[in-house]
């Protein structure tokens, strides 16, 4: 049964995501951006002092519960659907990482399971593909430019290394044992005829084959509106068709406010902490024309590098755009990680990036900052102390400009998952965003 309204009916905001960590969040904002719904992002849980605009129609809450304790991970996204729910959001959708980044202690399955208790629904949709950054999903394997995820470089990630691609034995080892073996499958050849032949599976977890984006386009025509499914999950892939299968239904009653100035006056701070790949390429590119920096953890530990040294570093490049990184090959992650423990490198890394990127801005020398890493990501909004962003273009798929007031200012931030972008994603970013 599919839920109909009218435009009078419509009340905005419709769709209040929950999205575990921060650029995952950017990225779910920045294609519910391009499919038309005036989209804001909230940093943290929301508290009561927390206000929205009449004309927003949906609200990603960035969390950082990828890889904290799971009963955190539990009670942040429960408090932020309450929140959402008190926002009259009527659709909830949970975005977690389209290489879905959780071992088997994730908290991806436990907090599937407290929302869908928490929304009262018996069903939801398994989501994570994303084939504009390579990510699909086909009989219910995840696949990144079509290497299984266990054999693509996400087998080595410093947090989450994937030693699976099967989504139902990924899932299954983490949700509630009552509830393992309950994955059913939407397999790609029935997607062409969804809603007419295809039944969807009688199952709790329905995992859904993608393998471009009109296949996409047709699991969100049929899932957007059902009364059955007010609570999605998944990626970003999902989010632009959402936001399009809304608009058809005459869920919106505004139209999208963009955001209006999208550049401030050079310089540029990037701070790099992701090892990722693709991270590992851009940071190779652009350390050959602006200044850098590396924010090495055993130095960080051993003294020889500290926030005085850092910034320090960073006032003598006056006026040029320069880059901070962390990032590193594999081999060397791994030594560190060996050496100082995985939870403590990645602190220390952290909250030195941190660190920096709050001199930056106080100082006043940066008002653009990009960030590469969610987990970083995550630890720079915090220190900069954001509570909310407006979304402005994207500068690459799942990468947007965005704009907050803070108390050093107007700044303008880009955050973006470890495995997005180019090549030259660093220098193209840094062009769309400067006078
Ligand atoms: N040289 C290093 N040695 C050990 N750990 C590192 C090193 N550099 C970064 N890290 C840690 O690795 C983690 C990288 O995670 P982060 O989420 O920032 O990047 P990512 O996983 O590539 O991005 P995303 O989550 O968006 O896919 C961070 O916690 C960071 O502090
Ligand atoms: O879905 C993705 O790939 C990203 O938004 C992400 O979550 C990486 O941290």
């Amino acid at each position: 049964m599919v839920a109909e309204k009218t435009k009078k009916e419509a009340v905005n905001p419709i769709l209040g995501c929950i999205a575990d960590d921060f650029t995952g969040a950017s990225d779910m904002a920045s294609f519910l951006r391009k499919g038309g719904l005036n989209t804001i992002q909230i940093n943290g849980v929301p508290d009561e002092t927390i206000d929205i605009d009449t004309d927003v129609d949906a609200i990603v809450i960035a969390l950082k519960t990828r890889t904290c304790d799971k009963q955190v991970a539990i009670n942040e996204s429960l408090r932020s659907l309450s929140w959402l729910q008190e926002k009259k959001c009527h659709r909830f959708y949970f975005k977690y990482c389209s290489t879905f980044d959780s071992t088997e202690t994730g908290n991806i399955g436990p907090v599937i399971d407290a929302l869908m208790d928490a929304i009262s629904c018996s069903q939801t949709l398994v989501c994570p593909a994303l084939p504009v950054n390579g990510r699909t999903v086909y009989n219910g394997h995840l696949f990144v430019h079509g290497e299984l995820l266990n054999r693509s470089p996400m087998a080595d990630h410093p947090l989450t290394p994937m030693k699976d691609s099967d989504l139902s034995v990924l899932l299954n080892q983490q949700v509630a044992p009552e509830f393992r073996g309950t994955c059913g499958h939407i397999r790609y050849p029935e997607l062409s005829h969804l809603d007419t032949q295809t039944q969807v599976p009688p199952a709790r977890y329905i995992i859904a084959d993608a393998l471009d984006t009109e296949h996409l386009r047709i699991l969100a025509n049929y899932f957007a509106t059902h009364a059955d499914f007010p609570l999605l999950t998944g990626g970003s892939g999902l989010a632009e068709f959402l936001g399009q299968a809304y608009r058809q239904k005459a869920w919106l009653n505004k139209t999208s406010a963009a955001m209006k100035e999208t550049r401030l006056p050079s310089p540029v701070l990037i701070i790099a902490g992701s090892c990722s790949k693709a991270t590992q390429g851009q940071v190779a590119h652009i350390k050959s024309s602006i200044p850098s920096l590396n924010v090495d953890p055993n130095a960080l530990v051993s003294g020889e590098q500290d926030a005085t040294s850092i910034e320090q570093w960073l006032s003598e490049q006056q006026s040029k755009s320069v880059i901070l990184y962390s990032t590193d090959k594999p081999e060397n992650v791994s030594a560190n990680q060996e050496k100082l423990g995985q939870a403590h490198a990645a602190e220390i890394i952290e909250h030195a990036l941190a660190a920096a990127a709050r001199y930056a801005a106080k100082s006043g020398q940066f008002r653009n900052i990009i960030v590469a890493g969610g987990e970083t990501s995550g630890a720079v909004v915090s220190a900069l102390n954001i509570k909310r962003f407006v979304i402005g273009e994207s500068v690459a798929p799942g990468v947007p400009l965005m704009r907050a007031q803070t108390v050093y200012g107007d700044l303008q931030l880009a955050l973006k998952s470890g495995n997005f972008g180019d090549f030259d994603f660093f220098s193209s970013t840094m062009e769309a965003m400067t006078l």
